[in-house]
């Protein structure tokens, strides 16, 4: 273990004057006070050693792992890690890109080796700790030269004490710098610390509020416990709304909030002292206590199913729920989207990326705004611009007279989803990435621009990066709409089809028309590759529910001709590989004439009828358009 030398012409005072009167000078100038003492290559310590330390601080490892878990799947991508220390500084824990962590480690940053201030000089964690505060300490801002290749993100855990109990941190290289990383470790301690609350004691009382009741199980919820009427812990957020701080430790709750004995479990308005109104719930604890001075045990360690609790009160009965397979997904886009990332979903035609994209804006933080749905697939390469940004009263042409305010202002406070993004004209994509790096849309025909606030969806179909390499898609608009990125597998490969296949046969009209499926019939359909995925198939089952007589059961023989036609390949190997970006793939021309032969003038129909998207199928036109389909129906212009 060696000790660090004086510091070098590479820490020189014009940095320490760059740097400001922020927290992270004076933490520069503690450190010059003690750095002869910094440790500038520390051993960690024994695996033995680290074990013992781990079980110390066993019950605040075991509540934090929902999040180390999901924040190092999301980290993982961009080259970062998750890390959770105890109050002294020492790394107990580590995960998240492997890569990283190697080199990581050639810089000490990692388990068994402390990173208090003192130690480590100005780094994250020890200076998050130091201050009791969040910080973010990148690259030169480091004390050490060494450490300098680091990017840090630290937040504190708190007890319901407030004290410090560990520290939640997210590093990656200096040469990345990851916006969204200091949200997502501030709302990542936040939730640890209020399970912590949640599993102490369950003998106290709990008192939940906040300004609005759809925040109640959020991680936003400020949380009170009361033994009788005693205040004996809290979280910030209720220290932030009763507009107060620690001091407000055992001092009466009747101090605070008016009419809180009149709370049970249904949320009911309530008052601060200061007059201002929320919502609050009480939970009642078992018993008094004496004192609050047991260590923190768990009752039990389990992950509240606050996604299913809410999808319950909040979406629309009308959504389809998602597959099982599908709800950890769910559940770290749901982090990533209030963290402020774009989400990206990825997946073939119909395999519900709209339909994710809805469930994600209805768990999300934007739930109570607006979802606003952009298909750029779908418009046409003149009206976007327009569309998009809005305009002033007479910019254009054929404009309405009133103006328009656009999609991005319309999805303020919400969610903006951009459809088939891939689809999006390169000019556009310009446009469009300074108004997301902005966030202000300036409208056509203004010189004003309008700031924006909104949660980000994209969906595509196509293999977006291999448009970046040949150029059709920009490099810097991919990366500003993947921050997280989610792949909605094809319907063939959900678990368990026979009985879902059986389940929506049934929804369908096949119970209520008491029809069946025989086994062979269920058999081809639950071996077919369904390239238009989930609206393929209801689109399918309808047809069988309606085409034939109720009471009837539907065999093999019966099934339309584009799946019959396809049991010997499916039979004969393996399914061909998705391939996002011919979506109609699998669809033999002759059935797409007949499609648009059944169905004149109407293309949405005929569409439907194939189980694909309408702008799926113009574009297969417009491929088409040199040499026309054999029926000679010319598609019409795209609207
Ligand atoms: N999990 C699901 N369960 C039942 N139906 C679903 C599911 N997911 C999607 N669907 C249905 O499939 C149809 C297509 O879904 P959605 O529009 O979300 O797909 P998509 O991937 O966005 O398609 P596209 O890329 O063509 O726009 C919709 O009618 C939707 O209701």
């Amino acid at each position: 273990m060696n000790s660090l030398k004086p510091l070098t012409s590479a820490t020189p005072q014009d940095t320490l004057q760059r740097l400001g009167e922020t927290r992270i000078r004076r933490s520069w100038e503690r450190c010059q006070a003690i750095g002869t003492v910094l440790q500038i290559d520390p051993d960690p310590m024994s695996a033995a050693d680290l074990q013992t330390r781990r079980e110390q601080h066993a019950n605040v490892l075991q509540l934090a792992q929902p999040e180390i878990e999901t924040l190092a799947s999301l980290v993982a991508s961009a080259q970062s890690v998750v890390l959770l220390a105890d109050a002294s500084g020492v790394i107990l824990q580590e995960a998240g890109s492997t890569e990283f962590l190697r080199k990581a480690e050639k810089v000490a940053l990692q388990p068994g080796v402390s990173w208090a201030e003192s130690l480590r000089g100005t780094n994250a964690i020890g200076t998050a700790l130091f201050d009791a505060a969040p910080v973010r300490v990148h690259g030169s801002e480091h004390f050490m030269e060494c450490n300098r290749i680091l990017s840090c993100h630290a937040a504190p855990i708190l007890s319901p004490r407030g004290e410090v109990i560990g520290v939640l941190d997210i590093s990656s290289e200096a040469t990345t710098l990851h916006a969204y990383a200091m949200g997502l470790a501030k709302i990542c301690a936040s939730q640890i610390g209020n399970r912590v609350l949640d599993h102490t004691d369950t003998r106290l009382h709990r008192v939940v509020f906040q300004r609005h009741a759809s925040l109640l199980d959020s991680v936003e919820r400020a949380i009170l416990l009361l033994e009788e009427d005693r205040i004996v812990g809290a979280n910030d957020t209720a220290l932030r709304l009763l507009d107060s701080d620690w001091s407000l430790l055992d001092t009466s709750v009747h101090d605070w909030l008016d009419n809180w004995k009149q709370l049970d479990e249904t949320p009911r308005t309530l008052h601060t002292r200061g007059g201002t109104m929320l919502y609050g719930t009480l939970r009642p604890g078992r018993a008094p206590r004496n004192a609050y001075s047991v260590p923190l045990v768990p009752s039990k360690v389990t992950v509240p199913d606050r996604q299913a609790t809410r999808h319950n009160t909040v979406l629309k009965p009308a959504l389809p729920p998602l597959a099982d397979d599908l709800k950890s997904d769910m559940q770290k886009a749901v982090t990533a989207v209030n963290a402020g990332m774009a989400v990206l979903l990825q997946g073939e035609t119909g395999a519900g990326k709209e339909i994710f994209a809805r469930h994600l804006h209805g768990h999300s933080q934007w739930h109570q705004g607006p979802f606003v749905a952009i298909n750029c697939g779908a418009l046409p390469e003149s009206l976007i611009e327009s569309e998009l940004f809005g305009y002033e009263a007479g910019a254009f042409t054929g404009a309405r007279r009133e103006g328009s305010r656009g999609r991005l202002r319309e999805a303020h406070n919400g969610v903006l989803f951009l459809d088939e993004i891939g689809d999006m004209p390169l000019l556009l994509q310009t446009r469009l990435l300074r108004a997301l790096q902005e966030r202000e849309v300036q409208p056509l025909g203004s010189d004003k621009r309008i700031p924006v606030e909104f949660g980000l969806i994209s969906a595509t179909n196509h293999d977006l990066m291999a448009m970046v390499e040949n150029g059709s898609f920009r490099a810097d608009l991919y990366y500003r709409l993947q921050d997280f990125d989610v792949h909605l597998p094809p319907l063939r490969e959900r678990p368990g089809m026979d009985k879902y296949l059986c389940q929506e046969f049934q929804r369908l009209g096949g119970a209520e028309r008491a029809m069946i499926l025989t086994d062979t019939a269920l058999q081809e359909l639950a071996g077919y590759h369904w390239p238009g995925n989930y609206r393929q198939l209801h689109s399918v089952l309808r047809r069988l529910v309606h085409l034939h007589a109720a009471g009837s059961a539907i065999k093999a023989a019966d099934l339309p001709p584009e799946i019959r036609t396809h049991v010997g390949t499916v039979a004969a190997g393996p399914i061909p590989p998705a391939c996002p970006a011919t979506t109609l793939r699998g669809i033999s021309d002759q059935t797409i004439e007949r499609a648009i032969a059944e169905s004149p003038n109407n293309i949405s129909h005929a569409a439907r009828s194939l189980g694909v998207h309408r702008s799926t199928l113009y574009r297969y036109l417009r491929r088409q358009a040199a040499t026309p389909l054999s029926s000679g129906i010319a598609p019409k212009p795209v609207p």
